[in-house]
């Protein structure tokens, strides 16, 4: 007879999830999701259903790691809020199973594993792509996942300068006063972005935010929001000028607005950067478009679930 579930709590997930634990795994994943071979990792693209009558999307994320021998699938429900909403952006939860038997072994909140991953994946876009003297980092939006790719890159990279915009002014300024170091408050997305080595977009706009005439030759983006065919985060111009790099090249196809809307070829998916068959273009612009996929959460549940078990 199998255990019932363990249910973690979003603190509990959040205690035991950390960048160092997440990041070389992911790495290991992305690499094996680019070899396309369903025996190590199978993971089609999202499901997604509209909630029509809310203004949201709720998406299905099922992945199998045969390698780690992790079966996992995180719902995510994603909404398009007015400014001042005090409902949540976006509400996750991820269950486990038993690969062997098909048991739910764990059910836990998915939130701060969708704000980690998607941070770390960012990182990593970063540290394969962004121009070897990266000074400056600018920050556009104030929310879950400016403050996680906060905490992400300035654990793993030295910034001189850290700035960041978003719509209100206000929402900048309490995001500068909620993290440690300083933080350059900008009154304008062009004033956050000027002269930037590296741009992180974490925005839910549907409409270009970030314009390629802004933009450093060099710069490294990474474009984490514009995760529905119809939203765009980047210009046309920063689209056709960069080389583009993605997660999964499938729902690139299928999901991002920045890149069917702008008719941008995708150059490479970050796997295959990591698996060395293709190359990372760092001395030019480069946009890695991220919409996130399963297996980077069924890397992270997987961490969370195993510190959990073993905690004495
Ligand atoms: N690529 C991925 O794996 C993931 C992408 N996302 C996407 O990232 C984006 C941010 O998510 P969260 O930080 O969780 O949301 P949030 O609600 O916490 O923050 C959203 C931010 O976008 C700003 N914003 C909203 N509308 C805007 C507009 N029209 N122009 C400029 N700024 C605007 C808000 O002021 C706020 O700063 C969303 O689009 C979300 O769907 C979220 C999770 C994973
Ligand atoms: O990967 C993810 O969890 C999401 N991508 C866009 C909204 C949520």
């Amino acid at each position: 007879m199998a255990q019932p579930p363990a249910f973690l709590s979003d603190d509990v997930v959040a205690g035991l999830l950390r960048y160092d634990d997440l990041i070389p795994p992911l790495e290991v994943a992305l690499g094996k999701f680019s070899r396309h071979d369903s025996s190590e990792v199978a993971q089609p693209v999202r499901s997604v259903v509209p909630i029509q009558n809310h203004n949201g999307f709720l998406g299905l994320m099922p992945a199998y790691i045969a390698y780690e021998s992790i079966l996992c699938t995180k719902m995510v429900a994603f909404y398009k809020r007015e400014e001042g909403s005090v409902l949540p952006s976006i509400q996750a939860s991820v269950l486990l199973f038993d690969p062997e038997h098909g048991n739910i072994t764990a059910v836990m909140d998915g939130l701060e594993i969708t704000n980690k991953r998607t941070a770390a994946v960012s990182a990593i876009s970063a540290k394969l792509l962004m121009p070897p003297q990266s000074n400056v980092l600018g920050i556009l939006g104030s929310g879950q996942q400016a403050l996680s790719h906060y905490e992400a890159f300035t654990h793993l990279f030295s910034f001189k300068e850290v700035r960041v915009w978003s719509r209100r002014r206000e929402m900048a300024e309490r995001f500068s006063a909620a993290v440690q170091d300083p933080i350059t408050v900008c009154s304008s997305v062009r004033e956050a972005v000027d002269g930037a080595d590296v741009i992180v977009t974490v925005t839910s706009s549907s409409e270009p935010v970030l314009f390629g005439e802004w933009v450093k030759p060099g710069a490294h983006v990474a474009a984490v929001g514009a995760c529905r065919p119809d939203w765009r985060e980047l210009d046309n111009d920063l689209m056709r000028e960069a080389v583009i790099y993605v997660d999964s090249r499938e729902g690139a196809a299928m999901e991002s607005g920045d890149i069917i809307l702008s008719g941008a070829k995708v150059f490479a998916e970050l796997g295959e950067i990591i698996n060395g068959t293709l190359p990372a273009l760092c001395e030019r612009t480069t946009v890695f478009k991220s919409l996130g996929m399963g297996i980077q959460d069924a890397v992270a549940a997987k961490i969370v679930f195993d510190k959990w078990k073993n905690k004495p």
